[in-house]
């Protein structure tokens, strides 16, 4: 008989617990560059990139059900309900062939967390943490220019609350378990990926 874990997954017809994946989450405020680096350690790493905020504004453009929901989720700066961005995650994982995973802007709440340990088993190589001030987050969404709807100073502010507030204890819970990588990232893009370089290889190859 299976355990509470086995069970969720079956029932989520996952074929995840089958493969041995590496899975790297990218957490960090909004604006703090995670889609920047993601795009780099994607170049150097073989990891595949997923973002959570890139699959939801997929979903609403796919026309789903779920569409308007998310959009005004969004617009507020609110996290979408788990069950919702999970499936996302775990179809974009099964379609894929790779086994490494950068998982970005997930999870951004205990109960993002909590709900996909319980669903798909798996828990993260390492949390890869882009520490910015929030002055420097402002400037760089104010000035992002992709016509995303949340890129407007009064959904910015929400977007900073919910991160103080639901997004950082997460954070912290991870590094309670000694599994956060914190990253300077006020620093310039080529600066930031330098040390974000130094965490992705393994030590033995620093020193050789
Ligand atoms: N180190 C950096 N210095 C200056 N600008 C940067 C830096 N990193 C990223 N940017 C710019 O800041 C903006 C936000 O970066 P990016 O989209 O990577 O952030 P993000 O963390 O993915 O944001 P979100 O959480 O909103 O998706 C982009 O215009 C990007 O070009
Ligand atoms: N786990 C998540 C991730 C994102 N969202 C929603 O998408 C917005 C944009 O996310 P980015 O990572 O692209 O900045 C975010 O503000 C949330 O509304 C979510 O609900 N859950
Ligand atoms: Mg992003």
């Amino acid at each position: 008989m299976g355990t509470a874990v086995d069970t969720a997954k079956e029932v989520n017809g996952s074929s995840l617990s089958e493969k041995k994946l590496t899975v790297v989450f990218v957490l960090g405020g909004p604006g703090s560059g995670k889609g920047t680096q993601c795009a780099n350690i994607v170049e150097h790493f073989g990891y595949t990139h997923l973002s959570a905020g890139d699959l939801l504004r997929a979903e609403i453009k796919s026309g789903s059900e779920n569409g308007t929901m998310i959009q005004n989720m969004i617009k507020e700066g609110k996290i979408v309900p788990s069950e919702v961005t999970i499936k996302l995650l775990q179809r974009a994982m099964q379609e894929n062939a790779n086994d490494k995973f950068l998982i970005d802007g997930f999870p951004r709440n205990e109960e993002n967390r909590a709900a996909f340990e319980s669903v798909t088993g798996i828990v993260p190589e390492f949390v890869l943490f882009f520490d910015c001030s929030e002055e420097e987050m402002e400037k760089r969404l104010l000035g992002r220019n992709q016509g995303r709807e949340d890129d407007n100073i009064d959904t910015i502010r929400k977007r900073f609350n919910v991160y103080m507030e639901s997004s950082l204890p997460v954070i912290q819970y991870y590094d309670s378990k000694g599994k956060v990588r914190k990253i300077d990232a006020v620093k310039p893009v080529e600066e930031v990926f330098e040390a974000v370089k130094a965490v992705f290889i393994p030590s033995h190859e620093k020193t050789a």
